[in-house]
């Protein structure tokens, strides 16, 4: 089968150069295309060069018409505004959309979902291997062990993250959540300031740090009664969820149009 013809969009960002390497050091597929926002500096350079390569021979446009129609698929780490703009284009195109970005609100989310309906989508807050699997033991514990045991996120990322929590957080939340089978809407406490009163059972609360260069860091804790479980996750290097964004990119060839997960991807759902 001939090689998946990509396009890394948000190609001057941190995930969109580590995308660039990564694809370019993979089999099976191809840079076919490398998107920045309007009025970049990176504009016309070389997607290679621009990640630290040789040249591929793809230049570096802010118009993402063509590419689209000419490719089988889209990586995007960007942001919410753009990934909605992307979503609509990949379903015309009717190519897989692998969505990494966070900080999507519900609307956001709902918007995504119609896209879906044209076209393979792939979102999740997390591409990596480790994360999927940690998501997994999370709901396991969450299960195992009831609302004695109170649930904490706590996260740690890099100084020029926007978004809080971050999508991983809300992901193990999520993962939480459902092991105990309550909404968690219902029960996330996303920030604690003054006099807030007793922790009320059930909940299940985040905790943000920023600073440096931290890639990504996660503990999911499970406080009990004179016992405390945790369950973490450290990532070392982006490309890890690059690796995945690719995998996610290869899976969804040829699949039904439809919202799927990494968890989907990596055979992780436990449904
Ligand atoms: N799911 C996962 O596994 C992971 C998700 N992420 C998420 O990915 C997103 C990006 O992270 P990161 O790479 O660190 O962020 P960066 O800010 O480094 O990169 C985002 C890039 O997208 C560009 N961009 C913004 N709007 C457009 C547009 N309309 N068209 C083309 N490009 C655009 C930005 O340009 P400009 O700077 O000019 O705005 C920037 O170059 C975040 O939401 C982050 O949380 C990150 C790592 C892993
Ligand atoms: O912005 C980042 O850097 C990351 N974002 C994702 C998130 O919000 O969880 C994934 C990873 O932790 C890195």
């Amino acid at each position: 089968m001939a090689d998946m013809r990509l396009i890394v969009v948000g190609a001057a960002g941190r995930m969109g150069k580590t995308l660039i390497r990564t694809i370019a050091g993979m089999d099976g597929v191809t840079v076919a295309g490398a998107v920045e926002r309007s009025g970049s500096p990176e504009i016309g350079r070389d997607a290679g060069v621009l990640a630290g390569l040789e040249p591929l021979g793809v230049t570096v446009t802010d118009d993402p018409l063509p590419l689209f129609a000419a490719a089988e698929g889209v990586l995007d780490f960007t942001g919410p505004a753009a990934t909605l703009e992307f979503a609509e284009l990949a379903a015309q195109a009717r190519i897989v959309h692998v969505i990494g970005t966070t900080g999507l609100s519900d609307a956001d989310n709902d918007r995504i979902r119609a896209a879906a309906r044209h076209a393979v989508v792939v979102k999740s807050g997390n591409m990596s291997l480790g994360v999927n699997l940690l998501a997994l033991l999370v709901r396991q514990a969450a299960r195992a062990l009831d609302a004695d045991f109170d649930i904490e996120v706590v996260e740690m990322h890099h100084r020029m993250k926007v978004d809080a929590p971050s999508g991983t957080a809300l992901m193990l939340g999520e993962a939480a959540a459902r092991g105990r089978g309550i909404d968690l809407g219902d029960h996330a406490v996303r920030s604690r300031d003054g006099h807030t009163g007793a922790r009320r059972r059930g909940d299940i609360g985040f905790a943000t740090l920023r600073g440096g260069t931290v890639i990504g860091e996660h503990a999911v804790v499970l406080a009990g009664e004179f016992e405390r479980v945790e369950l973490v996750h450290k990532a070392e290097d982006r490309s890890i969820f690059a690796r995945g964004a690719v995998k996610a990119a290869l899976w969804g060839r040829g699949r039904k149009p439809g919202l799927y997960s990494m968890a989907d991807v990596l055979g992780l759902s436990d449904d």
